[in-house]
C-alpha cells in the first residue's frame, strides 16, 4: 500500500486549525478565564475598578476581549488600554489580534508615537499612556472611549500619573454630562474645535480600570474615592525564585557566569537577562559571544539578541523570534521587557536587581540617570516574564535578605523628573492651576515652580503663566522636551531646521551609536569614507 502525504494547502489548513485550537485552549486555561462574568459585571456596576492579578494571569490580553464580548463597544465605542512602553503595546496588540482571529489594525490595533495600526473598525486599541495624553489634547473628553484600562499602573511613569489625574477629571465631566442629557460641561479646558464638536452629543460615563500584578490597591482606591478592588487568584505556571548565597560585587560578571551556568546545566529554554542600559547590553553581548566560542563542540549554540528602547523597532522584534533548532536564545533587555510582554521561549530570567532611573535636582534644575536597586514590584514583574508558556526559574543575583530590604514600589517618576513637559501638557489641556491639580502624589512645589520659570524663559508661557500664542501651543504639540521643541521652532526661523533636527535626534537617545553585528563591514567602510570627506566631518563637529 503506497503512503500519502497531505497537499501543501491541506497542510497549511491543518496547521492553522492546530494553532487556533492551541490558542483556544491557552485562553481557557488562564486564571482570569474563570472570572470573566464576574469581572464584566463589576465593570458594569463600578465606574472605576482596580484589578490586581498575578503576572501571566491574563489581564492584559483577556480583559479587553471580555469587555468587547460584554457589549462595551456598542455604538462604535472603543476600549483603550494604555501601556507604559511601546514594545508592550505593539506585541500585545499583535497577540490579541491573533487570538481574535483577525488582522491587526481591524478589530484590534495599536497606536504609539510615529506608528499607528488602527482603523475606523478598531474597537480594542492598545497604546502608550503618552499617546492617550496627546489624544486628550484634541478630544478633552476622550469621547470615543467607553472604557480606558490603565495597565501596569504600578510603574507610575510620569505619563501614568498625569493620565490618572486627567481621567479622574474626564470621568467627572462625562458623568455630569450623561446626567444632564445632551449638554457637555466645560472641563476648564480652553475651548477648542473638538470640544465644540463634542458638545451636543450624548457622552456616556467613562469606565476606568486600573490594573497591575504589583500595585498598592489601597493607595489607588483612596485616590479614586474608595474604588472597588478585585483580586484574581492564581497563575498559570510556577516560577522558582533562586537567590545567591553571597552578595555579588560585579553584577555584570555574575550575569555572564549565570548565563553559562544555565546553558550548561539546565534543560532547554531561553534566557532573559535584565541589564540597565545599552552600554551594558553591548558589552555583555560581546563577552557572551567570545565565551560561546570556547564551548565544547557538542554543546548547543547561543544566540544573543538585545532589546532596549533606542534600538530600531525591527531589531527589538528579533527578541520575539524563535531561536534556530539546537540554539538557546539569550535576550539581553533593559526594563522595557519588564512588564506586560511575553517573549516566546523564555524559561529562565536573570535579575541582577539593578535599574537605571531618572533623578532630578529641583534646586539646580539638573536631571540625571542613576543606577539604583529595583523595587520589590519590579523584581516581581521581572520574575513574571518566566512561567508564561510553562514552569520557569528566576535567578536573582542577590541574597534573599537583600530582597527584603528593597522598597515595595518605585518612587513615582513625577517626583524625580523635570516637570516642564508635564506642566506644558497640562497648560495645553487647559489646566491652569498646576499646583492645585489633583495629582495622585504631588510633585514638590519647588519642582513645579522651577518648571514654570523654565517655560517662561523659553517663551512657552506668558508672564501671567498662560500658554503663549503661537509658541506655547506649537511647543505643546511637539512630543519632545520643551527645550528641544523651542530649539526646533527657533531653528525653523533661522533656516537651520535640518541641522537642528539632527542635533535634537542625537540628544534624544541614550547613545547615537548602534552597530549591528551583520553590518560591521558596512560600518567600517562608512568610517573610511567619512575620514576621506573632511568638509563633511567639519560640519558634524560644528553640529
Ligand atoms: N505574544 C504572546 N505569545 C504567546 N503567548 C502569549 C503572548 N501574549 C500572551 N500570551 C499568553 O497569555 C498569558 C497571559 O498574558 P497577559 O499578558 O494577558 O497576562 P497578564 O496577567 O497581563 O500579565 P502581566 O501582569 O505580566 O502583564 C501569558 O502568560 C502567555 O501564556
Amino acid at each position: 500500500m503506497p503512503s500519502f502525504s497531505a497537499g501543501a494547502s491541506t497542510q497549511k489548513q491543518q496547521n492553522y486549525q492546530r494553532r487556533r485550537q492551541q490558542i483556544r485552549e491557552q485562553r481557557k486555561s488562564l486564571p482570569i478565564a474563570s472570572v470573566e462574568k464576574r469581572l464584566v459585571d463589576e465593570v458594569r456596576k463600578n465606574d472605576t475598578l482596580i484589578i490586581v492579578g498575578e503576572t501571566g494571569s491574563g489581564k492584559t490580553t483577556q480583559l479587553p476581549q471580555f469587555l468587547y464580548d460584554g457589549g462595551f463597544c456598542q455604538d462604535g465605542k472603543v476600549i483603550g488600554i494604555t501601556q507604559p512602553r511601546r514594545v508592550a503595546a505593539v506585541t500585545v496588540a499583535k497577540r490579541v489580534a491573533e487570538e481574535c482571529n483577525d488582522q491587526l489594525g481591524k478589530k484590534v490595533g495599536y497606536s504609539i508615537r510615529f506608528d499607528d495600526s488602527t482603523s475606523n473598525a478598531t474597537r480594542i486599541k492598545y497604546m502608550t499612556d503618552g499617546l492617550l495624553l496627546r489624544e486628550a489634547l484634541l478630544d478633552p473628553l476622550l469621547s470615543k472611549y467607553s472604557v480606558i484600562v490603565v495597565d501596569e499602573a504600578h510603574e507610575r511613569t510620569v505619563h501614568t500619573d498625569v493620565l490618572l489625574g486627567l481621567l479622574k477629571k474626564v470621568q467627572h465631566s462625562r458623568a455630569n454630562a450623561s446626567k444632564n442629557g445632551k449638554t457637555l460641561p466645560s472641563m476648564g479646558h480652553s475651548q477648542n474645535l473638538t470640544q465644540k464638536a463634542c458638545q451636543g452629543t450624548i457622552c456616556a460615563p467613562l469606565k476606568l480600570i486600573i490594573m497591575s500584578a504589583s500595585l498598592d490597591a489601597k493607595c489607588f482606591s483612596d485616590y479614586f474615592g474608595g474604588a472597588k478592588a478585585v483580586h484574581i487568584q492564581g497563575r498559570q505556571y510556577p516560577v522558582d525564585i533562586l537567590y545567591t548565597y553571597q552578595p555579588e560585587s560585579d553584577y555584570l560578571d555574575a550575569t555572564l557566569v549565570t548565563i553559562f551556568q544555565i546553558h550548561l546545566e539546565e534543560g532547554p529554554g531561553d534566557i532573559l537577562a535584565f541589564l540597565t542600559g545599552q552600554e551594558e547590553i553591548e558589552s555583555l553581548e560581546r563577552l557572551i559571544n567570545e565565551r560561546a566560542r570556547l564551548l565544547p563542540p557538542e554543546s548547543s549554540k547561543i544566540w544573543t539578541t538585545p532589546i532596549y528602547s533606542s534600538l530600531p523597532s525591527e531589531q527589538q522584534m528579533n527578541a520575539f523570534k524563535s531561536a534556530p533548532a539546537g540554539t538557546r536564545k539569550v535576550v539581553l533587555a533593559t526594563n522595557i521587557a519588564e512588564t506586560s510582554v511575553t517573549i516566546p521561549g523564555i524559561k529562565y530570567v536573570i535579575d541582577p536587581g539593578m535599574v537605571k532611573a531618572r533623578a532630578y535636582n529641583p534646586v539646580t534644575g539638573m536631571e540625571s540617570l542613576i543606577i539604583i536597586p529595583v523595587s520589590k514590584a519590579q523584581a516581581l514583574q521581572r520574575s513574571g516574564r518566566a512561567g508564561r508558556e510553562g514552569p520557569g526559574k528566576c535567578f536573582r543575583l542577590f541574597q534573599e535578605s537583600e530582597f527584603d530590604k528593597l522598597v515595595d514600589s518605585t518612587v513615582p517618576e513625577i517626583k524625580r523628573c523635570n516637570l516642564s513637559n508635564v506642566v506644558l501638557q497640562l497648560k495645553a489641556l487647559g489646566i491652569d492651576d498646576i499646583i492645585g491639580f489633583d495629582f495622585m502624589e504631588k510633585p514638590s512645589r519647588t519642582a513645579i515652580l522651577k518648571s514654570l520659570e523654565q517655560l517662561i524663559l523659553l517663551g512657552a508661557l506668558t508672564d501671567d503663566y498662560k500658554l503663549s500664542d503661537p509658541v506655547g501651543h506649537q511647543m505643546a504639540r511637539l512630543p519632545l522636551d520643551p527645550m528641544y521643541s523651542k530649539a526646533l521652532i527657533v531653528a525653523s526661523e533661522f533656516k537651520c531646521l535640518e541641522e537642528m533636527l539632527i542635533v535634537v535626534s542625537m540628544l534624544s537617545v541614550e547613545s547615537i551609536f548602534f552597530s549591528p553585528r551583520e553590518k560591521l563591514e558596512e560600518l567600517q567602510n562608512a568610517w573610511r569614507r567619512a575620514k576621506m570627506q573632511m568638509p563633511k566631518r567639519e560640519q558634524w563637529k560644528r553640529l
